[in-house]
């Protein structure tokens, strides 16, 4: 359920070799065990390459404690019957400390091994085909930078070798924290993570090099994370039910009314863009509330009247055009009054001095308020000149990595790969929650807790699903919802729902936003 940083996770083992009084060596006899039981297992399944000969297991073994993992995993793969050759990265006596004591345990045992070289040396360069899979041990989270010769060039072939590779902790060559692939990485078919996923594996590319992954404890309780003051979380079912009491399916009292639900406001959609506007509000229904109201442009509302009979449709005077640009903050303010949550930005579009409407509505809608799309871009615009005040009502922003690049100022290769560290520092800074959008979604509030989205789909992908996830989000806040736990639910939902939709369509290509809507 928590994702640690590799520093978390090294404050987390001294605690445990100075505070509780378990050693480094118990640990690494654990994690390799792990490894080695999880190796074993994936060897079964159906696999039926060494069938006949017994599958044989090459472990890749670098010079750290990760690599002394994986020696101890050599011994208990032994052990089990299977087949076991160790190819050391560098010199096995540069091994140190727990490392080096696996090493000389392994040479006593009569394991085979061999030193890896790519040169005319008298080390050898392995021959691949010789087994069925490989453990690799090379690098873990002691990992800096792209990885060094020779580690590239295992890692290279390795991944060339075509065998299904089982990985220690994380895939080597990977950054543990970012996800970022700096060079070259393994990819994984199975990652076993020792008693905490790390970060890295749960945001892309990093989750893609990852394959599946198993988090296997390893003497560390599981609630050290807690007490050592870890604020990030998977966000599954497991954490929405130990974090915020919820379970699906969502449930209601008995005794209630539509106004138990809250009522809440849709400024979005203009003439050129009213889908946007359609998705959100009806989304909003979808999500739960008591009432929905849709404000457009006057001249548009004429147009959308009984389009979705459940929402009011609600004109805000323009000039005729059916455009926001019209409009004045001041009554789509008088519009909010007696809501209990605005979602504003899907299908504003754009128009000159819009920055200043939006900051009119910020200053002065005390309710809760999500703002997506065209609203976001309107603050990026003026707010990187001065930061805006802080709202008394909750705030979320939902920007996609475009949108978040513009509102901090660097580009969109810059977001993704900190997406975690992006999301997190502007939510502290700026005293809002943020959902950071893409594949495994970020949400992060400003107290510093952080949610990684484990549902959803390539199929969601695709114009409008944002929109849906505005309406969602704003519906939980307007039902009365904590704002950390509103956005984290509705991004869970969303991705849970897309995913329904698509197995229920047998097709994730062909998803559309309206879909999910359904599907709620
Ligand atoms: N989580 C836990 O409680 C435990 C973790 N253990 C393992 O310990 C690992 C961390 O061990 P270490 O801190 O020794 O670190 P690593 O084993 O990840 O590797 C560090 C070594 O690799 C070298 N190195 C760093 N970056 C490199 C690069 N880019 N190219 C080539 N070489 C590079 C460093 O000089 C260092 O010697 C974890 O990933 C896990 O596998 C276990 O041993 C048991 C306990
Ligand atoms: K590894």
């Amino acid at each position: 359920m928590y994702i640690v940083t590799a520093q978390e996770m090294r404050a987390m083992e001294e605690h445990m070799f100075h505070e509780i009084g378990i050693s480094a060596l118990v640990l690494m006899e654990n994690a390799g065990r792990a490894i080695a039981e999880e190796a074993a297992q994936f060897s079964h399944r159906g696999n039926t390459r060494g069938s006949e000969r017994g599958f044989r297991w090459l472990i890749i073994v670098g010079k750290g404690n990760n690599g002394g993992d994986g020696l101890v995993s050599a011994r208990h793969l032994a052990e089990m019957g299977f087949g076991v050759e160790i190819l050391y990265a560098v010199h096995p006596d540069q091994l140190r400390g727990e490392a080096a004591i696996q090493r000389d345990i392994i040479k006593k045992l009569g394991i085979t091994t061999s030193l890896y070289s790519n040169e005319e040396s008298n080390a050898q360069e392995p021959q691949w085909s010789r087994w069925d899979g490989i453990i690799d041990a090379l690098l873990g989270t002691g990992t800096s930078g792209e990885p060094r010769e020779p580690y590239a060039s295992i890692i290279r072939q390795a991944n060339a070798s075509d065998l299904p590779i089982v990985s220690a902790d994380i895939p080597s060559g990977l950054n543990a924290d970012t996800g970022e692939i700096p060079g070259t990485c393994i990819k994984a078919a199975l990652t076993v993570a020792l008693s905490y996923c790390k970060r890295g594996v749960m945001i892309y590319p990093g989750s893609e090099a990852a394959g599946e992954i198993v988090v296997r404890s390893i003497g560390i309780p599981a609630d050290l994370a807690r007490s050592m003051g870890v604020k990030t979380y998977q966000l599954d079912e497991a954490t929405l039910s130990r974090r915020f009491g919820i379970s699906f399916p969502l449930n209601r009292k008995s005794d209630t009314h539509k106004g138990t639900y809250g009522h809440v406001l849709v400024a979005a959609g203009s003439s050129s863009m009213s889908g946007a506007g359609l998705l959100s509000a009806k989304a909003a229904l979808r999500g739960g509330s008591g009432l929905v109201s849709w404000a457009v442009p006057e001249q548009l509302a004429v147009k959308l009247m009984g389009l979705i009979p459940e929402v009011m449709i609600r004109g805000i005077a323009d000039a005729g055009d059916g455009q926001w640009s019209g409009t004045t903050a001041k009554a789509l303010i008088d519009a909010a009054e007696g809501k209990k949550a605005v979602i504003i930005g899907p299908g504003l579009g754009r128009w000159n001095g819009d920055s200043e409407w939006l900051l009119e509505l910020w200053e002065n809608v005390t309710i809760p308020v999500v703002v997506d799309a065209d609203a976001l871009n309107m603050m990026a615009e003026d707010r990187l000149a001065t930061p805006w005040p802080r709202r008394s009502a909750a705030t979320v922003l939902t920007p996609h990595p475009g949108e978040m690049a513009r509102l901090c100022g660097m580009s969109t290769e810059q977001v993704q790969r900190d997406r975690i560290g992006v999301a997190s520092s502007y939510a502290s800074q700026h005293h809002v929650v943020v959902v950071l959008k893409g594949a495994h979604s970020i949400v992060a509030s400003p107290d510093g807790e952080i949610y990684v989205n484990t549902t959803g789909n390539p199929g969601m992908s695709t114009g409008g699903t944002g929109d849906v996830l505005a309406g969602i989000i704003g519906s939980l806040l307007g039902q009365g919802m904590e704002t950390t736990q509103a956005a984290a639910l509705g991004v869970y939902w969303h991705g849970l729902t897309g995913d329904r939709a698509a197995s229920a369509r047998n097709s994730v290509a062909s998803l559309i936003a309206s879909d999910i809507i359904d599907f709620l």
